[in-house]
């Protein structure tokens, strides 16, 4: 994949994690170009992290075998258009917006692009990604290749066979970070209710999460069983879990995570017209 040249129209948040990510990684940071129309940005992300930048949207798709739409799902329209009359040997695109169907993206396009849709997030940026790809019909196997290995490169990849299912990989992994870091947010004012230096509470509230994210990745045990393992019976954990049951903590995971899912097929309505 290191040969592959590489494209991203947006260089914000989202295609920052992912070339950051690439490029700690190995990846060549001269085989990537980024473009936005806001040369400050560009100028800063080119010092740290070596990346080729333009203004021009056109022009960093010159060469590109992938590209990368990571615009803002309401600018996405007057961002394609007009690349489609300069798109000659088709490279892949790869769009990491919300919502935005595969369909809308290829007609945007003018038609018959190999079009895959990604749902990444920003741990991304250090190698901790989670990423829900579908491709469109003319994504071949060696098209998959590439965007597995490019989005793997940044953390895990799942594909999914139906297109609706990635506005659920947005309510999960998609928007997800911003949940643990809530919690994270939650916990550590918590802490510094019952007396911590907010300090020492934000540093304990991290590490904690990280160590239970990476028990929950390597252990053998399923999560409700990991949960269980810490409550020892007439304990201190079990008057937490059952304060979170009673507050009913699944159901808020549920009605939050389908008020986002909501929105991006709202979105795919509201951003996605033809
Ligand atoms: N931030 C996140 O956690 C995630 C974002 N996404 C998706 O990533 C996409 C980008 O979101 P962010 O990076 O958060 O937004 P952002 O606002 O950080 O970045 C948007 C970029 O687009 C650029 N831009 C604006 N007009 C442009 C134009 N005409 N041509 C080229 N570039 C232009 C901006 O200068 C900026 O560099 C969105 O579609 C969002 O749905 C997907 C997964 C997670
Ligand atoms: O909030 C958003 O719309 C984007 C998409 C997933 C995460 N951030």
């Amino acid at each position: 994949m290191a040969h592959q040249h590489i494209a991203f129209i947006g260089a914000g948040n989202m295609a920052s994690a992912i070339f950051g990510g690439l490029i700690d990684g190995g990846f060549p940071a001269d085989h990537i170009i980024a473009a936005c129309p806001d040369a400050d940005l560009l100028d800063a992300v080119a010092k740290r992290y070596g990346v080729k930048t333009t203004i021009d949207n056109a022009e960093a798709i010159r060469q590109a075998d992938v590209v990368v739409l990571a615009v803002k799902p309401q600018i996405m329209k007057s961002v394609c258009e007009p690349l489609k009359s300069q798109l000659k040997d088709g490279p892949l695109f790869i769009s990491v917006a919300a919502g935005l169907k595969v369909d809308t993206l290829d007609h945007w396009l003018g038609g018959g692009q190999s079009i895959i849709r990604c749902m990444p997030n920003t741990p991304s940026l250090v190698g901790a990604g989670a990423s829900g790809l579908y491709g469109n019909a003319r994504v071949t196997d060696t098209h998959r290749t590439t965007a597995t290995e490019l989005m793997q490169a940044v953390g895990i990849v799942e594909w999914v066979e139906e297109e609706s299912l990635l506005d659920a990989v947005t309510a999960v992994s998609g928007s997800g970070p911003a949940y643990f870091f809530l919690m994270i947010e939650a916990l550590e004012e918590a802490g510094v209710n019952r007396g911590l230096p907010l300090e020492t509470a934000r540093r304990l509230a991290i590490q904690t999460a990280y160590g239970a994210s990476k028990m929950a990745s390597q252990s053998e045990q399923d999560p409700a069983q990991l949960k269980r393992n810490v409550m020892s019976p007439k304990g201190t954990t079990e008057q937490a879990i059952f304060s979170f049951e009673n507050a009913g903590i699944k159901a808020i995971f549920d009605d939050a995570t389908r008020a986002c899912s909501d929105r991006a097929s709202e979105m795919s309505d509201e951003f996605g017209k033809i």
